[in-house]
């Protein structure tokens, strides 16, 4: 479950702020796109939600941790625990090969499956990758490792910030569908930024974010 009341950040440079006052309520297992003009404010929102940054003012709540009062360790563990985060740079380790970096999150976690992790990887198309290094692979197929690892270790919020731009019209629907029905089929809240008014409308509930506030668009 997420649940944002009257979000606000501003930034130095900006005369308005980025998000103002904005709101969101997201029950548990449910998705929802964000599409928007570049520079609106969608990885900012994402960066708030996942503790990254802090709220000028606003609550952040996700199941029952208040992030925005969260302290810099507090948030870390937060991330760890309840969080499945597939932003931009991918944040591959790059001393661990493919497996192990999917396997990552959940082996620290304590509920690292093997079988449900191979199973992922076939979904992904990145099976026949496991043992090579993350450092030989494409953006493409970095960014669908980053995906297999969001997903492996059950969050109950995963937040993706355009997870197919890096990938070809085919390798996109797949990975959608994979990212879609595995959410679905755990109960995990999805919340996605993309561009894509095609990916956006596989969402349970459509948002466009404008002068800092959330509209929820219909179809
Ligand atoms: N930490 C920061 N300090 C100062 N300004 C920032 C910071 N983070 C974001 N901004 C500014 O806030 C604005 C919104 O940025 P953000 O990355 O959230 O946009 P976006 O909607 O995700 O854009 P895009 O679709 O191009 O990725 C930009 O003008 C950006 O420069």
């Amino acid at each position: 479950m997420l649940h944002i009341q009257h979000l606000s950040r501003r930034f130095p440079a900006h005369t308005a702020p980025i998000l103002s006052n904005l709101s969101l309520q997201l029950p548990a297992g449910e998705s929802a796109s964000i599409q928007g003009a570049s520079g609106c404010g969608k990885s900012t929102l994402l960066a708030l939600i996942a503790g990254f940054d802090k709220p000028d003012s606003g609550d952040i709540r996700v199941d029952d941790t208040a992030v925005h009062q969260l302290s810099t360790s507090g948030a870390d563990a937060f991330r760890a625990n309840h969080l499945g985060v597939i932003f931009q740079n991918f944040n591959l380790l790059e001393c661990f090969n493919v497996w192990d970096n999917v396997a990552f999150t959940a082996r620290l976690k304590g509920n690292f499956d093997p079988a449900l992790q191979r199973q992922l990887l076939q979904q992904l198309g990145i099976d026949q990758l496991a043992n090579n290094a993350v450092t030989s692979l494409s953006g493409g197929e970095q960014q669908r490792v980053a995906i297999a690892r969001a997903l492996n270790h059950r969050p109950s919020l995963i937040l993706a910030d355009e997870p197919t731009g890096n990938l070809d019209e085919a390798t996109s629907d797949n990975v959608i569908s994979c990212l879609f029905n595995e959410c679905k089929a755990r109960q995990t809240t999805l919340v996605l930024v993309t561009h894509s008014q095609e990916v956006a409308s596989q969402a349970d509930h459509h948002y466009l974010l404008t002068h800092g506030a959330l509209s929820q668009m219909i179809g």
